[in-house]
Protein backbone atom coordinates (compact mmCIF):
# COMPACT_ATOMS: atom_id res chain seq x y z
CA UNK A 1 0.00 0.00 0.00
CA UNK A 2 1.37 3.26 -0.88
CA UNK A 3 -0.22 6.65 0.37
CA UNK A 4 -3.08 8.90 -1.50
CA UNK A 5 -0.44 11.40 -2.68
CA UNK A 6 2.29 8.71 -3.99
CA UNK A 7 -0.83 8.17 -6.25
CA UNK A 8 -1.52 11.66 -7.37
CA UNK A 9 2.22 12.31 -7.98
CA UNK A 10 2.30 9.55 -10.27
CA UNK A 11 -0.65 11.05 -11.99
CA UNK A 12 1.87 13.99 -12.28
CA UNK A 13 4.58 12.94 -14.02
CA UNK A 14 2.73 10.62 -16.06
CA UNK A 15 0.82 13.54 -17.55
CA UNK A 16 3.79 15.06 -17.61
CA UNK A 17 5.66 12.07 -19.81
CA UNK A 18 2.29 11.60 -21.93
CA UNK A 19 2.50 8.08 -20.55
CA UNK A 20 -0.59 5.87 -20.03
CA UNK A 21 -2.31 5.18 -16.67
CA UNK A 22 -5.68 4.82 -14.86
CA UNK A 23 -6.93 5.64 -11.56
CA UNK A 24 -10.03 4.24 -10.05
CA UNK A 25 -12.07 3.15 -6.87
CA UNK A 26 -14.78 0.86 -7.43
CA UNK A 27 -18.40 1.24 -5.77
CA UNK A 28 -18.23 1.62 -2.38
CA UNK A 29 -14.64 0.35 -2.48
CA UNK A 30 -11.87 1.83 0.10
CA UNK A 31 -8.83 1.06 -1.98
CA UNK A 32 -7.66 3.64 -4.88
CA UNK A 33 -6.10 1.53 -7.82
CA UNK A 34 -3.07 3.08 -10.10
CA UNK A 35 -2.55 1.13 -12.97
CA UNK A 36 0.60 2.41 -15.32
CA UNK A 37 1.90 1.60 -18.43
CA UNK A 38 5.97 2.31 -18.86
CA UNK A 39 5.57 3.07 -22.35
CA UNK A 40 3.15 5.09 -24.50
CA UNK A 41 2.21 1.57 -26.91
CA UNK A 42 -1.46 1.57 -27.65
CA UNK A 43 -2.43 -2.38 -27.34
CA UNK A 44 -5.37 -3.45 -28.24
CA UNK A 45 -7.24 -6.61 -26.60
CA UNK A 46 -9.66 -8.96 -29.31
CA UNK A 47 -9.30 -12.47 -26.96
CA UNK A 48 -9.83 -10.35 -23.60
CA UNK A 49 -7.85 -12.88 -22.21
CA UNK A 50 -5.23 -11.20 -20.86
CA UNK A 51 -4.45 -9.35 -17.51
CA UNK A 52 -4.97 -5.25 -17.63
CA UNK A 53 -7.24 -2.48 -17.77
CA UNK A 54 -9.38 -2.43 -20.65
CA UNK A 55 -11.31 0.61 -22.01
CA UNK A 56 -13.72 -0.53 -24.55
CA UNK A 57 -15.96 2.00 -27.58
CA UNK A 58 -19.42 1.69 -27.68
CA UNK A 59 -19.17 0.52 -31.38
CA UNK A 60 -16.24 -1.57 -31.98
CA UNK A 61 -14.54 -4.20 -29.72
CA UNK A 62 -11.86 -4.17 -31.77
CA UNK A 63 -10.88 -1.07 -30.51
CA UNK A 64 -10.60 -1.99 -27.02
CA UNK A 65 -7.49 -0.58 -25.42
CA UNK A 66 -5.51 -3.00 -23.10
CA UNK A 67 -3.04 -0.65 -20.63
CA UNK A 68 -0.73 -3.16 -18.96
CA UNK A 69 -0.46 -3.63 -15.11
CA UNK A 70 3.38 -2.70 -15.52
CA UNK A 71 3.51 -0.48 -12.41
CA UNK A 72 0.25 -1.04 -10.12
CA UNK A 73 -0.43 0.55 -6.63
CA UNK A 74 -2.98 0.49 -4.20
CA UNK A 75 -3.64 2.99 -1.52
CA UNK A 76 -6.44 3.29 1.14
CA UNK A 77 -8.50 6.09 0.19
CA UNK A 78 -8.68 9.35 2.03
CA UNK A 79 -10.71 11.94 1.06
CA UNK A 80 -8.78 14.73 0.28
CA UNK A 81 -11.19 17.10 -1.09
CA UNK A 82 -11.06 20.68 -0.47
CA UNK A 83 -15.04 21.47 -0.56
CA UNK A 84 -17.78 19.19 -0.45
CA UNK A 85 -20.04 19.68 -3.71
CA UNK A 86 -24.29 20.42 -3.36
CA UNK A 87 -25.92 17.39 -4.60
CA UNK A 88 -28.97 19.25 -5.25
CA UNK A 89 -28.12 21.92 -7.40
CA UNK A 90 -30.88 23.72 -9.58
CA UNK A 91 -30.59 22.82 -13.57
CA UNK A 92 -30.28 26.66 -14.05
CA UNK A 93 -27.62 26.40 -16.97
CA UNK A 94 -28.10 27.85 -20.15
CA UNK A 95 -27.40 24.76 -22.62
CA UNK A 96 -27.71 24.88 -26.43
CA UNK A 97 -28.59 22.13 -28.34
CA UNK A 98 -31.88 21.73 -26.86
CA UNK A 99 -33.48 21.58 -30.50
CA UNK A 100 -31.45 19.42 -31.98
CA UNK A 101 -31.94 17.01 -28.79
CA UNK A 102 -35.19 17.26 -29.27
CA UNK A 103 -35.78 16.84 -33.33
CA UNK A 104 -33.46 13.45 -32.49
CA UNK A 105 -35.96 11.76 -29.69
CA UNK A 106 -38.77 12.77 -32.01
CA UNK A 107 -37.26 10.70 -34.70
CA UNK A 108 -36.52 8.32 -32.28
CA UNK A 109 -40.23 7.85 -31.31
CA UNK A 110 -41.79 7.78 -35.16
CA UNK A 111 -39.31 5.15 -35.80
CA UNK A 112 -40.55 2.90 -32.73
CA UNK A 113 -43.98 3.88 -34.03
CA UNK A 114 -43.52 2.60 -37.66
CA UNK A 115 -41.10 -0.18 -37.42
CA UNK A 116 -39.98 -3.15 -35.72
CA UNK A 117 -37.56 -0.85 -32.89
CA UNK A 118 -38.92 -0.97 -29.95
CA UNK A 119 -36.42 1.22 -27.59
CA UNK A 120 -33.59 3.26 -28.51
CA UNK A 121 -31.07 5.11 -26.48
CA UNK A 122 -30.18 8.44 -28.23
CA UNK A 123 -27.93 10.86 -26.55
CA UNK A 124 -25.53 13.84 -27.08
CA UNK A 125 -22.34 15.57 -26.43
CA UNK A 126 -22.03 18.91 -24.05
CA UNK A 127 -18.87 21.22 -24.08
CA UNK A 128 -17.83 23.41 -21.07
CA UNK A 129 -15.23 25.24 -20.91
CA UNK A 130 -12.50 24.43 -17.38
CA UNK A 131 -9.05 24.93 -15.80
CA UNK A 132 -6.48 22.58 -17.33
CA UNK A 133 -4.37 22.69 -14.30
CA UNK A 134 -7.43 21.44 -12.18
CA UNK A 135 -8.11 18.11 -13.27
CA UNK A 136 -6.68 16.41 -10.18
CA UNK A 137 -9.34 18.55 -7.99
CA UNK A 138 -11.66 17.96 -9.85
CA UNK A 139 -10.81 14.32 -9.76
CA UNK A 140 -10.58 14.34 -6.13
CA UNK A 141 -13.99 16.12 -6.34
CA UNK A 142 -15.71 13.53 -7.99
CA UNK A 143 -14.23 10.57 -5.72
CA UNK A 144 -15.76 12.58 -2.85
CA UNK A 145 -18.91 12.96 -4.04
CA UNK A 146 -19.57 9.60 -5.71
CA UNK A 147 -18.97 6.71 -3.06
CA UNK A 148 -21.54 4.41 -4.74
CA UNK A 149 -19.98 5.25 -8.13
CA UNK A 150 -16.83 3.26 -10.25
CA UNK A 151 -14.74 6.27 -9.80
CA UNK A 152 -12.14 6.68 -12.28
CA UNK A 153 -9.77 8.56 -14.31
CA UNK A 154 -7.99 7.47 -17.50
CA UNK A 155 -5.67 8.69 -19.78
CA UNK A 156 -3.84 7.16 -23.17
CA UNK A 157 -1.94 10.16 -25.01
CA UNK A 158 -3.20 8.18 -28.44
CA UNK A 159 -6.82 8.19 -27.29
CA UNK A 160 -7.35 10.89 -25.34
CA UNK A 161 -8.48 11.36 -21.39
CA UNK A 162 -11.53 10.17 -19.60
CA UNK A 163 -13.32 10.80 -16.61
CA UNK A 164 -16.56 9.25 -14.81
CA UNK A 165 -18.22 7.88 -12.18
CA UNK A 166 -20.62 4.86 -13.77
CA UNK A 167 -23.52 3.93 -11.48
CA UNK A 168 -23.57 0.51 -13.99
CA UNK A 169 -22.19 -2.87 -13.11
CA UNK A 170 -21.45 -4.31 -17.03
CA UNK A 171 -20.42 -7.78 -15.67
CA UNK A 172 -18.30 -8.90 -12.85
CA UNK A 173 -16.93 -12.08 -12.95
CA UNK A 174 -15.10 -14.09 -9.88
CA UNK A 175 -14.44 -17.96 -11.28
CA UNK A 176 -17.40 -19.22 -13.24
CA UNK A 177 -20.08 -16.76 -11.21
CA UNK A 178 -20.60 -13.66 -12.87
CA UNK A 179 -22.84 -10.88 -11.48
CA UNK A 180 -24.80 -7.89 -13.79
CA UNK A 181 -27.36 -5.59 -13.48
CA UNK A 182 -30.57 -4.11 -15.84
CA UNK A 183 -30.27 -0.49 -14.90
CA UNK A 184 -33.04 1.93 -16.51
CA UNK A 185 -35.68 4.28 -15.98
CA UNK A 186 -34.75 7.79 -14.51
CA UNK A 187 -36.20 10.37 -12.05
CA UNK A 188 -34.70 13.31 -10.03
CA UNK A 189 -33.51 12.34 -6.28
CA UNK A 190 -35.65 14.55 -4.06
CA UNK A 191 -34.48 13.40 -0.75
CA UNK A 192 -36.33 9.76 -0.71
CA UNK A 193 -35.84 6.22 -2.46
CA UNK A 194 -39.33 5.56 -1.72
CA UNK A 195 -40.96 6.89 -4.93
CA UNK A 196 -43.47 5.44 -7.41
CA UNK A 197 -42.35 4.81 -11.40
CA UNK A 198 -44.31 5.61 -14.72
CA UNK A 199 -45.16 2.95 -17.09
CA UNK A 200 -42.55 4.22 -19.48
CA UNK A 201 -39.92 3.65 -16.73
CA UNK A 202 -41.21 0.26 -16.01
CA UNK A 203 -41.19 -0.96 -19.62
CA UNK A 204 -38.03 0.39 -20.54
CA UNK A 205 -35.62 -1.54 -17.52
CA UNK A 206 -38.08 -4.42 -18.28
CA UNK A 207 -36.42 -4.41 -21.73
CA UNK A 208 -33.19 -4.46 -20.56
CA UNK A 209 -33.55 -7.37 -17.71
CA UNK A 210 -35.19 -9.82 -20.81
CA UNK A 211 -32.66 -8.94 -22.93
CA UNK A 212 -29.84 -9.77 -20.28
CA UNK A 213 -31.78 -12.93 -19.17
CA UNK A 214 -32.31 -14.57 -22.35
CA UNK A 215 -28.49 -13.91 -24.31
CA UNK A 216 -27.29 -15.39 -20.85
CA UNK A 217 -29.54 -18.26 -20.67
CA UNK A 218 -27.51 -19.81 -23.75
CA UNK A 219 -24.37 -19.39 -21.89
CA UNK A 220 -25.46 -19.86 -18.40
CA UNK A 221 -25.36 -22.96 -16.00
CA UNK A 222 -27.55 -20.48 -13.80
CA UNK A 223 -29.35 -17.64 -13.76
CA UNK A 224 -30.96 -15.75 -10.62
CA UNK A 225 -32.82 -12.65 -11.65
CA UNK A 226 -33.91 -10.18 -8.02
CA UNK A 227 -36.60 -8.14 -7.81
CA UNK A 228 -36.58 -4.60 -9.26
CA UNK A 229 -35.44 -1.72 -6.65
CA UNK A 230 -35.05 1.90 -6.75
CA UNK A 231 -31.38 2.80 -6.50
CA UNK A 232 -29.73 6.38 -5.88
CA UNK A 233 -27.02 7.56 -8.25
CA UNK A 234 -26.15 10.95 -7.57
CA UNK A 235 -29.14 13.38 -8.09
CA UNK A 236 -30.70 10.71 -9.60
CA UNK A 237 -33.08 7.48 -9.15
CA UNK A 238 -32.85 4.24 -11.54
CA UNK A 239 -34.46 1.42 -11.63
CA UNK A 240 -32.29 -1.89 -10.95
CA UNK A 241 -33.00 -5.88 -11.00
CA UNK A 242 -30.00 -7.64 -10.33
CA UNK A 243 -29.07 -10.71 -12.45
CA UNK A 244 -26.10 -13.62 -11.53
CA UNK A 245 -25.43 -17.17 -12.10
CA UNK A 246 -22.58 -19.41 -13.14
CA UNK A 247 -21.55 -19.89 -16.68
CA UNK A 248 -21.39 -23.14 -18.26
CA UNK A 249 -17.87 -24.99 -18.84
CA UNK A 250 -15.73 -23.46 -21.62
CA UNK A 251 -17.62 -19.66 -21.93
CA UNK A 252 -15.50 -17.08 -22.27
CA UNK A 253 -14.69 -13.33 -21.18
CA UNK A 254 -15.49 -12.42 -24.70
CA UNK A 255 -18.63 -14.56 -24.96
CA UNK A 256 -20.24 -13.11 -21.78
CA UNK A 257 -19.39 -9.65 -23.35
CA UNK A 258 -20.79 -10.22 -26.87
CA UNK A 259 -23.65 -11.57 -24.89
CA UNK A 260 -24.03 -8.57 -22.76
CA UNK A 261 -22.72 -5.24 -25.06
CA UNK A 262 -24.40 -2.71 -25.58
CA UNK A 263 -27.69 -3.91 -23.39
CA UNK A 264 -30.41 -1.82 -24.07
CA UNK A 265 -29.54 0.12 -21.41
CA UNK A 266 -27.33 2.48 -23.46
CA UNK A 267 -28.26 1.00 -27.22
CA UNK A 268 -31.59 -0.46 -27.45
CA UNK A 269 -33.64 -2.79 -28.36
CA UNK A 270 -33.76 -4.73 -30.75
CA UNK A 271 -29.59 -4.29 -30.70
CA UNK A 272 -28.99 -4.14 -34.31
CA UNK A 273 -31.82 -2.09 -35.54
CA UNK A 274 -31.00 0.09 -32.63
CA UNK A 275 -27.41 0.54 -33.12
CA UNK A 276 -28.32 1.28 -36.60
CA UNK A 277 -30.45 4.01 -36.05
CA UNK A 278 -27.94 5.87 -33.03
CA UNK A 279 -24.92 5.64 -36.29
CA UNK A 280 -27.09 7.17 -38.52
CA UNK A 281 -28.95 10.13 -36.26
CA UNK A 282 -27.01 10.73 -33.17
CA UNK A 283 -24.88 14.50 -34.23
CA UNK A 284 -21.75 12.76 -33.04
CA UNK A 285 -19.43 10.22 -32.28
CA UNK A 286 -19.73 8.35 -29.41
CA UNK A 287 -16.65 6.68 -29.31
CA UNK A 288 -16.11 5.30 -25.32
CA UNK A 289 -19.45 7.03 -24.40
CA UNK A 290 -21.13 4.05 -23.27
CA UNK A 291 -18.32 1.67 -23.87
CA UNK A 292 -16.76 -0.37 -20.81
CA UNK A 293 -14.08 -0.23 -18.39
CA UNK A 294 -12.28 -2.04 -15.96
CA UNK A 295 -9.90 -4.37 -14.89
CA UNK A 296 -9.91 -8.22 -16.47
CA UNK A 297 -8.34 -11.68 -15.45
CA UNK A 298 -6.57 -10.08 -11.66
CA UNK A 299 -5.23 -13.44 -10.30
CA UNK A 300 -7.62 -12.82 -7.15
CA UNK A 301 -10.41 -10.35 -7.72
CA UNK A 302 -10.96 -11.84 -11.27
CA UNK A 303 -13.44 -9.24 -13.76
CA UNK A 304 -14.48 -6.13 -13.07
CA UNK A 305 -16.73 -4.46 -15.45
CA UNK A 306 -18.33 -1.34 -15.63
CA UNK A 307 -20.82 0.80 -18.32
CA UNK A 308 -18.87 4.10 -19.40
CA UNK A 309 -21.81 6.30 -18.24
CA UNK A 310 -21.47 9.61 -16.38
CA UNK A 311 -18.46 10.78 -17.59
CA UNK A 312 -16.44 13.30 -19.62
CA UNK A 313 -13.74 13.80 -22.25
CA UNK A 314 -11.24 15.85 -21.23
CA UNK A 315 -9.08 17.66 -23.64
CA UNK A 316 -6.87 21.21 -22.68
CA UNK A 317 -9.05 23.23 -21.66
CA UNK A 318 -12.46 21.75 -22.90
CA UNK A 319 -14.57 19.46 -20.77
CA UNK A 320 -17.16 17.02 -22.91
CA UNK A 321 -19.91 15.41 -21.08
CA UNK A 322 -22.01 12.62 -22.66
CA UNK A 323 -25.72 12.06 -21.54
CA UNK A 324 -28.28 9.80 -23.31
CA UNK A 325 -31.50 8.33 -22.27
CA UNK A 326 -33.80 5.38 -23.28
CA UNK A 327 -36.40 6.45 -26.20
CA UNK A 328 -39.83 4.23 -26.33
CA UNK A 329 -43.60 4.76 -27.72
CA UNK A 330 -44.13 6.74 -24.57
CA UNK A 331 -41.72 8.87 -24.59
CA UNK A 332 -41.81 12.82 -24.15
CA UNK A 333 -39.60 14.99 -26.00
CA UNK A 334 -39.46 17.99 -23.60
CA UNK A 335 -39.05 15.27 -20.88
CA UNK A 336 -36.18 13.61 -22.57
CA UNK A 337 -34.17 16.53 -23.05
CA UNK A 338 -34.72 17.11 -19.38
CA UNK A 339 -33.53 13.98 -18.15
CA UNK A 340 -30.28 14.89 -20.15
CA UNK A 341 -29.49 17.98 -18.45
CA UNK A 342 -30.02 16.62 -15.19
CA UNK A 343 -27.80 13.71 -16.05
CA UNK A 344 -24.94 15.70 -17.32
CA UNK A 345 -25.19 17.40 -13.56
CA UNK A 346 -23.52 14.28 -12.24
CA UNK A 347 -20.26 15.56 -13.86
CA UNK A 348 -20.86 19.40 -14.55
CA UNK A 349 -21.61 20.16 -10.63
CA UNK A 350 -18.03 18.88 -10.42
CA UNK A 351 -16.60 21.87 -12.94
CA UNK A 352 -17.79 24.73 -11.13
C1 LIG B 1 -27.45 6.55 -21.17
C2 LIG B 1 -27.30 6.91 -19.90
O1 LIG B 1 -27.81 6.19 -18.85
C3 LIG B 1 -28.50 4.98 -19.04
C4 LIG B 1 -29.90 5.21 -19.39
C5 LIG B 1 -30.88 5.30 -18.41
C6 LIG B 1 -32.30 5.69 -18.79
O2 LIG B 1 -32.59 5.75 -19.98
O3 LIG B 1 -33.10 5.96 -17.90
C7 LIG B 1 -30.57 5.02 -17.07
C8 LIG B 1 -29.36 4.53 -16.73
C9 LIG B 1 -28.36 4.18 -17.75
O4 LIG B 1 -28.48 2.82 -18.07
C10 LIG B 1 -26.48 8.08 -19.52
O5 LIG B 1 -26.30 8.32 -18.31
O6 LIG B 1 -25.97 8.79 -20.41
Amino acid sequence: MVSNQEIFDEIFIRQKKQLPFVVFRKPHGETLHFIGQSDNKLNYTSSFEEEGFVFAPFNDLSKTVILKPETYLRSDYVNTCEKEHDLHPESDMDIPGKEDHVKLVTEGITAIHKGKLNKVVLSRSQGVMIDHSSYLSIYKTLLNTYKNAFAYWWYHPQVGMWMGASPETLVLVHNSHFQTMSLAGTQRFKGTLDVSWGEKEATEQQIVTDYIAENLSFICATLNVSEVETVRAGNLLHLKTEISGVFKKGCTLRNLIEALHPTPAVCGYPKVLAKEFIVKHEQYERTYYTGFLGYINDKKEGTSLYVNLRCMELNGNKAIVYVGGGVTKDSDPEAEWEETLNKSLTMMRLLK
